[in-house]
């Protein structure tokens, strides 16, 4: 039955204590275990939303004690299984967050140029991006616990490879074998947890996810400060650790079942009970099971089996909007400059007055733990106030914080000190640094870095010079190019930051972003993007978001500097701004909250036009509340009048 049809006819409980009572008295007669298909009722009380609206207490008291209903019977198995799967974020965060800290050594000992630089960074998300696409297909091929067990293989195989690596281009394969899982896990795991996890516990879990890419992330930046002290081989360990969580997941995942949603697609109906009913523990499921089943019915009526799944996801409106959704949602999270953030928040903490380069990687450190922490927010939030309201949220607040971000980095431009001498290179070297009358410019030169003293707090004898290519810690030739002997004589070596007084606003400005970023706009890209497509659709459309924001990421990332060169830092900052707003927009006009409803339901919120599917966030109060009896147990849930019987 069509989901509009049931638009004028409104179901609720009408009295839940009765059966409360009547479920108590059944389990005292010993009536349990009599569930017998024939003696199988379904119970439903209609009511007009007029009455819904008028028993409002009545409604609470409902809600409540479905509430509690609900929490009594979720059992710790749903939790083990998503921590598992989580661990497939974690791996995604520690292996993109680590590299930073491992290329500073390897630039050491494998003699790095740039470009090599870039390329074991750059083939990572590169790689990560294909097989999120590729994913999609062997998820809807394979199931999700293969695709976990591939990505949690490809993890330790890359992270071996690479620890013992002797030479570049066995670390660049290294790097692709670790992106390839990267982009499995990342478009698989929130799809596996979305479908094992209960309705009102869906957002939670899945924020999970990202609250464990997070956690990965700040882990690596904390591997990467201890490694960092050991002068030989420090990145294998940094690179090669990933093994360890990896091994874990694999054997667990040995374990761990198939996700149920994708056995009754696949017909194996009697085994997607088994694990059906592991999940819910001691819960009915025939409900949810059949409302699985009948919705794959009745889809395959409605879209047809035929043709690729991605041609039949475009060619049918409801899974074009979300898609449309998904996609845009990824891209404006990469769009909102987290990873340039990330990756430049050393930078940004050396600019507030952080001279030291070991303490600005500790720094650094301390900024993917803000990240972390308030992802944390993000799961508790997730469930009170829906995906909706979080996003927008964090969006505004994201976009008010690049604004101050910029302005941190305009207002030190505008007083960028003055370069006063202009020492010759000894090597007769032709070197652009000289040319630069501003700190800003020199600042803004990946080459160059400016040597001063201070006069109380103003900089004096300043000069732009080339910075060493071994280390950024000091120039290659002149007053600074000897770290001990330049500090003995108070000088200062500024390598892509101007000392100024402004500085501390484009830190306030860094706090500000991940407080406001990571509870919202971290991890609502991935929960929403599990769950807004229909089950035959499902791998294909998460396929298609992780892609792109996999390929926004690289984008982003590797756009920074020119775009920094070309706009100056503050201009950089703005244009994320720009986007952020734009985005804004996108989400106010797009996204339907889909906070409490069953993956069933979600379809229908995209059957209206695409930028009005914000406004069945006022459908909130309306719902259909169904019950089924069997033997002594009932089961209640959000849900539709597809379900009826
Ligand atoms: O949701 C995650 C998270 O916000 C990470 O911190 C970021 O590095 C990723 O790119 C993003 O997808």
């Amino acid at each position: 039955m069509s989901r509009k049809a049931s638009d004028n006819v409104e179901y609720t409980l009408r009295s839940l204590s009765n059966l409360m009572g009547e479920k108590r008295r059944r389990q005292a007669d010993g009536s349990a275990g009599s569930g017998a298909a024939a003696g199988e009722r379904s119970l439903i009380a209609a009511e007009s939303c007029s009455s819904l609206n008028s028993a409002a207490s009545g409604g609470e008291l409902e809600r409540a004690a479905r509430r509690q209903f609900q929490q009594d019977e979720t059992p710790g198995f749903v939790y083990v299984v998503s921590v598992f799967s989580a661990l497939g974020g974690f791996l995604f965060g520690y292996d993109t967050g680590v590299v930073s800290g491992a290329l500073l050594l390897l630039k050491r000992e494998l003699n790095l140029d740039a470009l090599w630089q870039e390329l074991l960074v750059s083939s990572t998300v590169g790689a990560a991006a294909l097989s999120a696409l590729a994913g999609g297909v062997l998820n809807g091929l394979c199931g999700r616990r293969p695709c976990i067990l591939l990505a949690s293989g490809l993890f330790t195989a890359g992270s071996g490879v690479l620890a013992a690596a002797r030479d570049k281009e066995t670390l660049l394969a290294g790097r692709v074998v670790v992106g390839l899982g990267i982009g499995v896990a990342s478009m698989t795991v929130p799809v596996y947890i979305a479908e094992v996890a209960p309705p009102h516990l869906r957002g939670r879990l899945v924020t999970i996810n990202t609250l464990f890419i997070t956690g990965g992330q700040f882990f690596a930046s904390v591997v990467d400060g201890i490694f960092s002290y050991l002068a030989k081989d420090g990145w294998r360990y940094m690179l090669g650790l990933s093994a360890v969580p990896a091994v874990i997941q694999f054997l667990g995942f040995l374990f761990l079942p198939e996700s149920p949603r994708w056995l009754i697609q696949k017909g194996q109906t009697q085994r997607a009970r088994r694990i059906l009913s592991q999940m819910r523990g001691n819960q009915a499921i025939d409900e949810e099971y059949d409302s699985i089943k009948n919705n794959i019915e009745e889809e395959e009526k409605e879209v047809g089996a035929a043709g690729p799944v991605i041609c039949r996801m475009l060619t049918y409106p409801p899974t074009r909007r979300a898609l449309i959704v998904g996609c845009g949602l990824q891209m404006f999270q990469q769009l909102s400059g987290i990873n340039t953030v990330m990756y430049y928040s050393a930078t940004i903490l050396q600019m507030s007055g952080v001279e030291d380069d070991r303490l600005a990687i500790w720094l650094a450190a301390l900024t993917a733990f803000i990240n972390f922490i308030f992802t944390l927010v993000g799961v508790w939030l997730v469930e009170r106030m829906g995906r909706r309201k979080l996003t927008l949220g964090s969006l505004t607040g994201t976009a008010v914080a690049l604004i101050i971000l910029a302005s941190g980095f305009l207002l030190s431009a505008q007083v960028s000190p003055r370069i006063t001498l202009n020492p010759t290179d000894p090597s007769h070297q032709n070197s652009t640094c000289t040319k630069y009358s501003y700190c800003n410019g020199c600042m803004l030169d990946p080459d160059c870095g400016l040597c001063y003293k201070l006069n109380k707090s103003s900089v004096v004898e300043s000069s732009c010079i080339p910075v060493d290519k071994d280390s950024t810690m000091k120039a290659a030739w002149g007053r600074c190019s000897n770290e001990t002997v330049f500090k003995k004589e108070d000088l200062f070596w500024a390598y892509n930051f101007c000392p100024t007084p402004y500085s501390w606003t484009a830190l306030l400005g860094l706090i500000l972003y991940l407080v406001f970023f990571a509870p919202g706009m971290g991890p609502m890209p991935w929960t929403v993007n599990s769950e807004i497509y229909p089950l035959w659709a499902r791998s294909t459309g998460n396929a298609c978001s992780s892609g792109v924001n996999w390929v926004f990421n690289v984008l982003v990332s590797l756009t920074f500097l020119h775009t920094a060169e070309y706009l100056t830092y503050y201009g950089a900052f703005f244009l994320y701004a720009g986007f952020a707003a734009l985005g804004l927009v996108f989400i106010y006009g797009c996204l339907p909250e889909t906070k409490g409803k069953k993956l069933e339901e979600i379809e229908s919120l995209f059957e209206n036009k695409l930028c009005t599917c914000g406004m069945s966030d006022s459908d909130e109060g309306r719902y259909i509340e169904y019950i089924r009896v069997k033997g002594s147990n009932y089961h209640l849930s959000d849900n539709d009048a597809s379900d009826v019987e």
